[in-house]
Parts: structure tokens; C-alpha cells; sequence
């Protein structure tokens, strides 16, 4: 709810909801102070009720989560876990392989193992890597990518990096 006087009006050139208090015949972009955000939530999500995209989506954009295990051959055989990764890429496999086991028998989640395993700094988002599109990320990952469905998660994709499991959420 708003405080007293006040009411959202909407902006047809912005396409945008604002405030507008009839007693002080002013109007602003933000809600007033006392506004209680959670029932405006509530009613933003209700006004836009199938226009509202989940936030940062873009066409051609998708979101994924990744668990990354280096090796001494990765381009950059370092990351927050260990200053130097000696492993061998046999022994990558190995480890990864374990990792997919473990995730597609619904033993743990993909990002709750990225948390402490993933040699990626996503690790610290559960391995979230955010919105990204056709062009950011090296081919093979973003081919494994693209092709899983929302809610898959991928084989073992192998990039310079190392070798990842990719879960597709959008
Ligand atoms: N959102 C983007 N566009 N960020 C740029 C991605 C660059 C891209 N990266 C990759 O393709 C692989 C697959 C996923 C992660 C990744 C590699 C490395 C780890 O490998 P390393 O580079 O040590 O070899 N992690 C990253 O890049 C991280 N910034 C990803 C990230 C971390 C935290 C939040 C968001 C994204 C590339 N073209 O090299």
C-alpha cells in the first residue's frame, strides 16, 4: 500500500508505473517513503502479469551453472581452490566423471558441489554464470550449452579451461 494521497499512475510513454499525489499535485518515478514495497512487488508483478521477463533475460540469452575441474594442462591451471593444479587431465576425468555420478543420481546438487569444487570463481554462486549469449563463453561450452533444455544438465564438456558439468536454468 501507499501512503495516504498517493497512487501509481502509469506512464504510456514509458511504459513504466509512477507516483502521483493528488494533494501535492506532484508525481515521481519511485515510490514514496512508507510505500510497502513487498505488496508493491506483489501488485508490479500482477500489472505486468505475463509481460514481466525474469530479470536480465534477453532474446538469444540463456543461464546456466557450471562446475569446473582444471588440470595442469588448462589454460590457466590455477583458481581460488589451488594456486597451482597439478592434477593430471586423466585424473580430471576421473574426478569429474565422479562429480556427474554423484549429481545425476540425486546424491547433490550441481551448484552445491561447484561451492567447494568448482576451480571456477562461480563458485561462490553455486557455479552461476548468469545470462550470456552466443559468443561469450569458448564454443564448446557454449555449444554443450544451448543444446541442453532448461533444467538439463550436461556430460562432460571439455575446453581449455578444463572440464565442465552445465546445467541449463533458462
Ligand atoms: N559471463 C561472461 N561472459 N564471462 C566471461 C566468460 C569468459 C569465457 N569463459 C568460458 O568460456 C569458460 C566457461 C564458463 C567459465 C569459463 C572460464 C573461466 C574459468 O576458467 P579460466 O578462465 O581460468 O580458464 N571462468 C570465467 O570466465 C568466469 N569469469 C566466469 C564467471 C565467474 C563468476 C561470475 C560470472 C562468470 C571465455 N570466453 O573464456
Amino acid at each position: 500500500g501507499l501512503p495516504p494521497n498517493w497512487e501509481v499512475r502509469h506512464s504510456q510513454s514509458k511504459n513504466l508505473p509512477y507516483y502521483f499525489n493528488a494533494a501535492e499535485k506532484n508525481s515521481r518515478w519511485e515510490p514514496p517513503a512508507g510505500t510497502d514495497t513487498e505488496k508493491l512487488k506483489l501488485y508490479m508483478a500482477k500489472y505486468h502479469s505475463g509481460s514481466l521477463v525474469a530479470e536480465g533475460a534477453q532474446p538469444g540469452k540463456i543461464r546456466a551453472a557450471h562446475l569446473l575441474v582444471k588440470h595442469k594442462e588448462s589454460r590457466r591451471p590455477s583458481s581460488w581452490r589451488e594456486a597451482e593444479i597439478t592434477r593430471s587431465k586423466d585424473d580430471a576425468w576421473k574426478i569429474i566423471q565422479g562429480y556427474e555420478q554423484q549429481i545425476k543420481g540425486g546424491k547433490v546438487a550441481l551448484g552445491e558441489l561447484a561451492l567447494t569444487e568448482s576451480d571456477c570463481s562461480s563458485a561462490r554462486k553455486r557455479g552461476d554464470l548468469g545470462y550470456f549469449g552466443r559468443g561469450d563463453m569458448q564454443k564448446e561450452f557454449e555449444d554443450a550449452a544451448f543444446a541442453l533444455k532448461p533444467g538439463e544438465i550436461s556430460g562432460v564438456v571439455d575446453t581449455a579451461s578444463g572440464l565442465h558439468l552445465i546445467e541449463r536454468f533458462v
